[in-house]
């Protein structure tokens, strides 16, 4: 299992000792940064790991910053992630098992390490269940490539839903 893990400033004290964690339990890491204290902007390190799990560098991402959320919206608007930002392990666990999530994420100023680390246990010691999850997330799937097709030229107008039903 490898994983890449990137976090901004406020995520900064917090990744270490979850990279220490991961590691101890046979988890390979790729640290996408950030590498200081300095105050940076969170949608560089989403992007980062983003890609590095759809292009399938890694299988899967952790995004810590704040509070989770603004770096798990980047994340989100990279087409083929599902990022999802927890603050405790029941909806860690879910959203591996119902949402296929690929990126975890979570904010420093909300949980601290031993919860964060129960978070990542839940989120990495389940698996997506498929059956009637797998064809929910094809249809997210469908939406992002309608979404992609439409491009510039998306408007409110016209627009299709993605099930016609
Ligand atoms: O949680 C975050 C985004 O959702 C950021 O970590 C937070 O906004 C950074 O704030 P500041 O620059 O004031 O430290």
């Amino acid at each position: 299992m490898k994983i890449a893990i990137g976090c901004d400033h406020a995520g900064f004290d917090l990744k270490p000792n979850l990279m220490d964690y991961l590691k101890k339990n046979k988890i390979e890491i790729i640290d996408e940064g950030t590498f200081s204290a300095e105050s940076t902007d969170y949608p560089i390190y989403a992007d980062k790991v983003a890609l590095d799990v759809v292009s399938k560098k890694v299988d899967l991402g952790i995004l810590i910053c704040g509070t989770g959320i603004g770096i798990s919206i980047v994340a989100n608007k990279v087409r083929g992630i599902r990022a999802v930002a927890c603050s405790e392990p029941y909806s860690a666990k879910m959203s591996h098992e119902h949402n296929n999530a690929n990126i975890l994420a979570f904010g420093s100023r909300v949980v601290g390490c031993e919860l964060a680390k129960m978070i990542v246990d839940a989120w990495l010691g389940t698996e997506f269940q498929g059956g009637k999850h797998q064809r929910r997330v094809d249809l997210i799937t469908c939406l992002e490539k309608k979404q992609q097709e439409q491009g510039a030229l998306n408007t409110s107008t016209g627009q299709k839903h993605i099930r016609q039903d």
